[in-house]
């Protein structure tokens, strides 16, 4: 691994995925090779025997090369609620998340790790995605679904992720709404209150266009 960086959000459902998936198409684009985790997801289908979660197939779909399942998403819990309560029976282990992502290293020159929900999400009953992304040692891009109230989640999350020492080295913006009133002003105040660079603006799209997500990032 040359690069890797831990997805996190303001939210669950801000875009996170979509704009995974959007840095994997981006660095291929620039020569690199690339691999993806969703180390821990809740909310999984049963497919080839076996849970799978939508998120890990596109992730494992958009890498560099073939990767195990299992490598990609270690924990993979049916419920589509909070992996705390999703994983009572068999609670997240940070340790064996770090032994996997070691694995993950040595094959791709960019790893992409997506988290789940938000910064504060609890993995378990004691440590939450900021205890992995700081275990991991990974840089944060923050993830920002452009909507009413998304300027005091932006800030919030940004400041969050400060305070745990962990350094965000951009942010992304992702129109989930196909028109929001004032949606470039909330775009230009969170760019002008957060303290780290606007990597993209991936615009609203019924379906999800990849590549030209990936065409509006730079970093
Ligand atoms: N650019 C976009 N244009 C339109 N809709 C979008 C866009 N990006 C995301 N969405 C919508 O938002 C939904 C949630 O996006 P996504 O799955 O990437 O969120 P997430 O933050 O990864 O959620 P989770 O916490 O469950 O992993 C998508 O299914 C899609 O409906
Ligand atoms: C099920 C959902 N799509 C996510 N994978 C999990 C979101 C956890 C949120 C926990 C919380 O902060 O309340
Ligand atoms: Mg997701």
């Amino acid at each position: 691994m040359e690069k890797g960086y831990f997805i996190t959000g303001t939210d669950t459902n801000v875009g996170k995925t979509w704009a995974t998936i959007a840095l994997m198409r981006y660095f291929k684009s620039q020569g690199k090779s690339v691999a993806g985790m969703k180390p821990v997801a809740s909310g999984c289908l049963i497919q080839g025997g076996r849970l799978k979660n939508e998120d890990a197939l596109l992730i494992q779909a958009n890498a560099s090369l073939p990767i195990d399942y299992d490598l990609i998403n270690p924990y993979a819990y049916e419920l589509p609620v909070s992996p705390h309560i999703a994983g009572v029976n068999n609670p997240v282990k940070l340790g064996q998340l770090a032994a996997g992502f070691e694995t993950l290293k040595t094959l791709a020159d960019i790893i992409v790790v997506e988290g789940a929900g938000g910064w504060y999400a609890p993995l378990n009953e004691r440590e939450t995605i900021s205890d992995l992304a700081k275990l991991l040692a990974l840089p944060v891009i923050m993830v920002v679904a452009i909507r009413l109230g998304c300027i005091n989640h932006a800030r919030l999350t940004y400041q969050a992720v400060a305070q745990s020492g962990v350094n965000c080295v951009g942010w992304i913006a992702v129109c989930t709404e196909p028109e929001l009133l004032g949606g470039d002003q909330n775009i230009q105040t969170i760019k002008s209150t957060v303290d780290a660079p606007l990597l993209g603006v991936l615009p609203y799209r019924e379906v999800a266009d990849f590549d030209f997500f990936a065409e509006q990032l730079k970093m």
